[in-house]
């Protein structure tokens, strides 16, 4: 062995016994938080070779830091409803790392919500608000409240109590929520009303996703689905494919799905099937989008309800089942782990050539090596939704410079910031030795640049 391969070696053995050391910290203070340990584990281990190239992050305690967040709040959320019946939720806000600029990330609202959902969340958040290169730091909230089957004023009554304790804890240079499952229009409308009339002013830069008529911007709307597709589209280029005649399954028939589906259908794809946690529907010959807008956007309707307008469709009470269905391309829109091994195999046994991850996480680790073992590009969460986040940003900036743009514009820079995160996950896969391998790549790249900034700003 040359002194070199001798340095190399240990270098890569110091950092190996690092990541080994700190996981195992991680699982011994988060026990009971599969969703957050699956997320660090993924993390983990995409960043061993950085640590062989770096030890000034092992110097830094960067792993271990990163891992914790900065705060996490939880608190009591009562309400009364429409019968004058109380009831009780827990509210959560992870503020999870400031380095690179004022906490960001979505508000959920859903019965699953808990402690370990959220912390995956925000520390996901980290590396992608960080690829997106923009100032924003990484946080996610929420409450385990069910929208489904509330009155509107019930949401009113809800979402002003739970702003009311979150308005203690963020502000337009400190945390910035937005929406995120359940969290749409409607519901940003109420959090940002009362959080003025708490305030006694109007804070128009105090939450993101806002209408554009009330200070939100153009294409935040759009970003995520569009941002997604923009996403895929530039990994079909790169390996000579193109979406044009592609046929796609989407998950879900939320915000990111609807806009996913809007924009594959804009650039050719042919999109056969969308979803919702009851159920999914296929329409061989192309889903009829304005008909899902209307049953789930603008109405509070169920997706089998589509097939009464198009009985030639066809409906399956089994949301999972959705992957069942021959496809080119796969984009889970929905929610995390909705892809497991199970469906991975099914995809591939029925010629998948693309998966793009709209929503956080859903796609579980077996399922994400089943489809590099089978050569199934794939674009990672992180990198493919960022668009959302990165369009927030941009509201970010209109609001204080108290200025909109247009829908051009915001669609422009979307696009641009869309290229660069390929380009830099590409990058960074290349230079650690993994090309074509954009899991590694967006982790890598999220990581260098959060970590550079918590090196220069000192121990904390
Ligand atoms: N909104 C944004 O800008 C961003 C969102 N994301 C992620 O994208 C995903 C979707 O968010 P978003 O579209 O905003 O949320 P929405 O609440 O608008 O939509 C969620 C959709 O997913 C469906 N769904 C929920 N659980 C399941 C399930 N188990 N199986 C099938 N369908 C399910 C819902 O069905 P139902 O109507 O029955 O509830 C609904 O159609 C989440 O993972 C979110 O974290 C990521 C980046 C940004
Ligand atoms: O727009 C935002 O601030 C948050 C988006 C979000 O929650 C996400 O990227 O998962």
């Amino acid at each position: 062995m040359t002194k070199i391969d001798e340095i190399q070696f240990n270098n890569r053995k110091r950092a190996n016994d690092y990541v080994h050391e700190v996981y195992e910290l991680v699982k011994k203070r988060n026990p009971d938080e599969k969703e957050f340990l699956q997320a660090t584990r993924e993390i983990f281990d995409s960043l061993r070779p950085v640590f062989a190239k770096h030890p000034e992050f092992i110097s830094n305690g960067i792993l271990e830091r990163i891992t914790e967040p900065e705060r996490i709040i939880s608190f009591r959320v009562a309400w009364e409803d429409d019968q004058g019946k109380v009831h009780v939720n827990r509210g959560f806000r992870v503020q999870f790392n400031s380095d690179l600029g004022p906490y960001k990330g979505g508000l959920r609202f859903h019965p699953s919500v808990n402690t370990s959902i959220m912390k995956f969340l925000a520390f996901e958040q980290i590396f992608k608000n960080a690829l997106t290169g923009q100032p924003i730091g990484a946080g996610k909230g929420g409450s385990d409240f069910d929208p489904k089957g509330k009155s509107d004023r019930e949401i009113m009554r809800f979402t002003q109590s739970f702003m009311t304790e979150l308005s203690r804890h963020i502000g337009p240079d400190i945390d910035v929520p937005a929406g995120d499952i359940g969290v749409g229009k409607r519901e940003i409308g109420y959090l940002f009303g009362q959080y003025n009339r708490i305030k006694g002013g109007y804070e128009a830069g105090i939450l993101t996703g806002k209408n554009p008529d009330h200070g939100g911007s153009l294409g935040r709307k759009e970003a995520t689905g569009y941002g997604t597709v923009y996403f895929v589209d530039e990994m079909l280029k790169e390996n000579g494919l193109t979406l044009d005649g592609k046929t796609m399954v989407v998950s879900g028939s939320g915000n990111v799905s609807t806009y996913a589906m809007e924009k594959a259908m804009q650039l050719g794809a042919n999109v056969v099937a969308c979803s919702d946690s009851d159920g999914y529907i296929y329409d061989k010959d192309g889903i009829d989008l304005d008909l899902v807008k209307e049953l789930k956007e603008f109405g509070n309707k169920r997706i089998w309800e589509y097939t009464k307008e198009r009985p030639e469709a066809e409906y399956h009470a089994d949301c999972s089942a959705i992957w069942s269905i021959p496809c080119d391309i796969a984009l889970p829109c929905a929610t995390q782990n909705e892809i497991d091994e199970i469906a991975a195999h099914m995809l591939i046994a029925n010629g998948v050539k693309a998966v793009g991850e709209g929503a956080n996480m859903p796609c579980t680790i077996e399922a994400i090596e089943i489809f590099q073992e089978h050569n199934v590009l794939f674009a990672p969460a992180k990198a493919a939704n960022a668009g959302g986040v990165a369009v927030s940003a941009m509201e970010m900036s209109q609001n204080s410079q108290r200025l909109s743009w247009s829908a051009e514009q915001v669609d422009e820079h979307l696009k641009e910031v869309m290229q660069n995160i390929y380009n830099d996950c590409k990058k960074a896969a290349d230079e650690f030795g993994k090309p074509g391998n954009l899991v590694m790549g967006a982790n890598i790249a999220g990581f260098l640049r959060v970590a550079g900034a918590m090196v220069a700003h000192g121990i904390r």
